[in-house]
């Protein structure tokens, strides 16, 4: 990785228009891991002048050719997936393991995956007996992306954009853009044509905010906090472009009595730690009935004691450093938080874990006796931090797990799948897992992914993915009547 420090647009590494460094921390450290620029509004136009120029013929490219590309990507990317790991745990703190096997595979399939769509998409089809629908890609597009799950959000928004034909310009979050810049080596080794994915890094209010507001990008496709969200979506109105919003989550775990408590429980405690808790879909509201309640904290206070928090490079690590010292004060609050609302801590608690007094470590938290009127029970808390809440019965709990601002995900623990069914039904949220069904790679990658209420309005992954990126022409006497 040689050029941290250019942006790359229209097919080249370029220096900023006006040069401006900063520090990308290695939160195991607390050093520095690498150094980018901070871009400004006139490298995002530069770059959307090279996205515009380049639209022009690859949005009148084939399906092979795009098929083609693709299957160059997926190759290149297999020979750098070491480097990507290793990028993302010093950029955001991810055990190498979880960064290879999970943060890394899962983007490898959104390649796959986006292949796999367009090979069997039909772009146009005839409606009644004259008129022709068409799909046609939208255009350009602008990424806004977080540091959690670094590249897998630039590839599941850069995948289907590209297999429907669309140029992009992307700028990732600014905590953890190293991940990027080796995703950018490879798609210019893989012969991406000049001007279709172009990098600008930079914060969010400057470029972030640019090219929200660019009149020559069609879309922007944003995955964040829904604070930003609201900001992206307000610069984006005076242009009308369409605006696609991934935000946060406050996922609530459904477990009925007649689950299996101890699986339901520790598999649960442990899906809430994904990532260092540090996920938008992890099931951070554990619903559980008011008569297993103390039989349950147990399990999950066993669980989260046994859960190994430490350097990320080490073998047998579970839970590495939260991204930044921001984010170690923000959960550090919501942690006093909870402690001051009067809910009972259960395991963990505020400090670093024992042994690590360098390096943003947090210890796995568990609250127990949390009520819905609580912050951690509303808040996105983004650090390994489970609430535990109390329900009457089922009305109660589903009444429960719908009452947050967000919808990006629901889990429903049961004895018989068909209960699963019936209460993941009721719940208000854009992806239901039952019964502890994986995630991801190893299940149904073509899932949609996405939010209702403030969780966002858009579709990641499988076929809904790819239609995001499309716009809907109607060509009407297309045909003899
Ligand atoms: N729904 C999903 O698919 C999904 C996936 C991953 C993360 N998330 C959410 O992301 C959040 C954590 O990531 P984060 O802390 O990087 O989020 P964030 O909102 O602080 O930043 C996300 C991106 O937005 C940019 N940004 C910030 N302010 C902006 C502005 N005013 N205009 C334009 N861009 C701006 C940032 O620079 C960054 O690139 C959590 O809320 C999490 O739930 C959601």
């Amino acid at each position: 990785m040689s050029n941290t420090t250019k942006f790359y647009i229209n097919g080249e590494w370029v220096d900023p228009v006006a040069p401006k460094l900063f520090d990308v921390i290695n939160p195991a450290t607390e050093e520095p891991a690498g150094q980018i620029s901070m871009g400004g509004a006139e490298d995002v136009d530069r770059a959307v002048k090279a996205a515009r120029a380049a639209f022009t013929t690859f949005s009148k490219t084939t399906k092979e050719e795009r098929l083609a590309l693709l299957h160059r990507i997926i190759a290149v990317f297999e020979s750098r997936m070491d480097d990507l790991a290793r990028a993302i745990t010093a950029e955001m703190g991810s055990p190498l393991w979880f960064a290879m096997q999970v943060q890394t595979n899962t983007t490898l399939e959104h390649f796959k995956e986006a292949a796999k769509v367009l090979k069997d998409y039909d772009f146009g089809h005839m409606l009644g007996g004259t008129t022709r629908i068409v799909r046609e890609p939208i255009g350009v597009c602008g990424f806004i992306t977080p540091w959690n799950w670094p590249i897998n959000q630039v590839a599941s928004k850069f995948a289907p954009s590209l297999a429907a034909g669309c140029t992009c310009v992307v700028k990732p979050s600014e905590m953890a853009p190293l991940s990027t810049i080796i995703l950018t080596e490879i798609l210019h080794e893989a012969g991406v044509p000049k001007g279709v994915f172009n990098l600008v890094n930079g914060d969010g209010p400057t470029v972030g905010e640019a090219i929200s507001r660019h009149p020559d990008i069609d879309m922007v496709s944003f995955t964040g906090s829904t604070r930003a969200g609201i900001l992206v979506a307000k610069a984006a109105a005076d242009t009308v472009k369409r605006v696609h919003q991934e935000l946060g989550g406050k996922s609530a775990n459904i477990i009925l009595p007649g689950a299996d408590l101890e699986a339901a429980v520790s598999a649960g405690t442990l899906r809430a730690f994904t990532n260092t808790g540090q996920s938008c879909q992890a099931p951070t509201r554990m619903l559980i009935h008011q008569d297993q309640l103390a039989e349950a904290t147990a399990i999950a206070r066993r669980t989260a004691e046994a859960v190994v928090v430490g350097d990320p490079l080490a073998e047998g690590t579970r839970l590495g450093p939260l991204v930044s010292e921001a984010q170690f004060d923000r959960v550090q609050h919501l942690i006093r938080i909870g402690i001051e609302e009067g809910a009972t801590l259960a395991a963990g608690g505020l400090g670093r874990p024992a042994g690590l007094n360098r390096g943003y470590y947090v210890k796995p938290t568990v609250f127990s006796d949390v009520t819905p009127a609580m912050t951690i029970a509303q808040q996105e808390i983004f650090g390994p931090v489970l609430s535990m809440l109390p329900y009457k019965d089922k009305d109660d709990a589903v009444a429960i797990a719908n009452g947050t601002i967000y919808g990006l995900a629901g889990y429903v623990w049961a004895g018989s799948l068909e209960e699963a069914r019936e209460v993941g039904m009721e719940l208000r949220a854009g992806r239901i897992y039952l019964n502890g069904a994986p995630h991801g790679k190893l299940q149904d990658v073509e899932a949609p992914f996405g939010g209702y209420k403030q969780s966002g309005n858009g579709r990641e992954a499988g076929i809904y993915g790819l239609e995001d990126f499309l716009e809907i022409k109607a060509i009407l006497g297309y045909e003899m009547a």
